[in-house]
């Protein structure tokens, strides 16, 4: 059975139509993403997920529970964690504060130890009593990771990681996500950066103007110019 389930999913912001018979089945343990250009309707589809959508209609399903007509906090009890591309963290509270803030936001579910967060975002560690607003962008996406992440997520949604960070540290986010993918954890991601996505993922759904275009896996996708050339306009990629 599926983690997730999402059949002829429709999303609407007010009388606007943007998603359209959407279909995506993510499994357990793996790593997907989800790709598109600007506006193609990615971060919708993460908020069909968690609920924060105003309108949605279709069948989505978590571990075979229909959740298509559950609330945002029943969809996040469920272990539905999404880090979304504006960052949310408290910005007056320091790291190990922001930490323990998540850990203790997280009903109804076991979290993680904070100090195993440590282990796997050492850079964390070594800023654990800076202020949330002294924090770089990198920084910044770190913690937002990590607070996801202590909630103990059966489904992580990550929306756009790199956004807006430099280069060195998209290398950074990429060594610690890729320790995160190794765990016991179901990844959605969604990327402008495709070449980031591709080096995580094992497969890949490409959607345009809120529809299915392609789904396949990643080396598929990238054997196939043509599709990132049509979708997504990019160059050739140079995914390791
Ligand atoms: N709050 C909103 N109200 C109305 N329309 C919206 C709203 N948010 C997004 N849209 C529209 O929905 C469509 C899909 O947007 P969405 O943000 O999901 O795309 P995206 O693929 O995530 O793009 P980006 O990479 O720019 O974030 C776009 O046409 C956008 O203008």
């Amino acid at each position: 059975m599926s983690l997730l389930e999402l059949s002829d999913v429709n999303g609407f912001y007010g009388n606007s139509h943007v998603l359209f018979d959407l279909n995506i089945d993510i499994e357990h343990n793996e790593v997907v993403t989800l790709l598109g250009r600007n506006g193609a309707g990615k971060t919708t589809t993460l908020r069909t997920i968690t609920g924060t959508i105003p309108r949605r209609e279709g069948g989505i399903t978590f571990d075979g529970d229909d959740i298509s007509e559950e609330s945002v906090d029943q969809i996040s009890n469920r272990g539905i964690k999404l880090v979304p591309e504006a960052r949310r963290i408290f910005p007056t509270l320091t790291v190990h504060e922001n930490m323990q803030v998540a850990r203790d936001m997280s009903k109804g579910r076991e979290p993680r130890p904070v100090e195993e967060m440590y282990e796997v975002f050492p850079i964390l560690d070594e800023l654990r009593e800076n202020r949330g607003r002294n924090l770089s962008g990198g920084e910044q996406q770190m913690l937002s990771v990590a607070r996801a992440l202590i909630q103990s997520p059966d489904l992580l949604l990550l929306d756009e990681p790199t956004e807006g960070l430099a280069p060195v540290i998209v290398d950074d986010l990429y060594d610690v996500l890729s320790e995160v993918v190794e765990q016991d954890v179901t990844v959605l991601i969604t990327e402008q950066n495709v070449d980031f996505a591709l080096d995580l993922a094992e497969r890949a759904y490409i959607i345009d103007k809120g529809a299915n275009a392609w789904e396949g896996t990643v080396d598929e996708l990238e054997q196939r110019q043509d599709l990132l050339d049509e979708y997504l306009s990019v160059g050739a990629t140079d995914a390791e």
